[in-house]
């Protein structure tokens, strides 16, 4: 699965515990992040990690794009609620898009931990199904894109 791992500067710390606490169930999925989590999450713990654009610099956005691609299988993003961030509007619009494509979202520990153990236990399976008909309607697409080439140009 693939899995977004964001935290705010006050939230840092806390995030890096979590990766620490989950890392034998993160290393099993392919992880991505925003600049500075990611580059954090690397340096303390060792995880592969690929990092997009810093949040403010349009990491979230990038993330946001993933998720509107349905290549998103989980985001954690661990949002600090007392503080004023500059890219606002990027913060709400990557929580938007999982609500419109329906794909989990912790925004805090408590929910984080649910995700995780949940994850692990499989109950995130229903995401490959929808990975399979995504390639299956790939194909299908291309058969047909293949067949009408063929139909004119021989
Ligand atoms: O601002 C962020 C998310 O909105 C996080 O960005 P960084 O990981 O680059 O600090």
């Amino acid at each position: 699965m693939k899995i977004a791992l964001i935290a705010h500067d006050k939230k840092k710390d806390r995030l890096l515990h979590f990766t620490r606490s989950y890392l034998s169930y993160l290393e099993k999925h392919t992880l991505f992040a925003t600049g500075t989590t990611g580059a954090l999450i690397h340096e303390k713990t060792g995880l592969d990690i690929h990092c997009f654009r810093s949040g403010p610099l349009g990491g979230d956005q990038e993330i946001g794009a993933m998720v509107a691609n349905n290549e998103m299988d989980m985001v954690i993003f661990f949002r600090d609620p007392l503080t004023a961030q500059p890219h606002e509007p990027d913060i709400t619009a990557l929580m938007r898009l999982c609500d419109v494509y329906d794909i989990p979202l912790a925004t805090n520990m408590g929910s984080a931990e649910i995700l995780i153990l949940s994850l692990e236990r499989g109950d995130l399976e229903w995401r490959n199904i929808i990975h399979e008909d995504k390639e299956k309607e790939y194909l299908k697409k291309s058969l047909f894109f293949e067949s009408i080439k063929s139909h004119f140009y021989g």
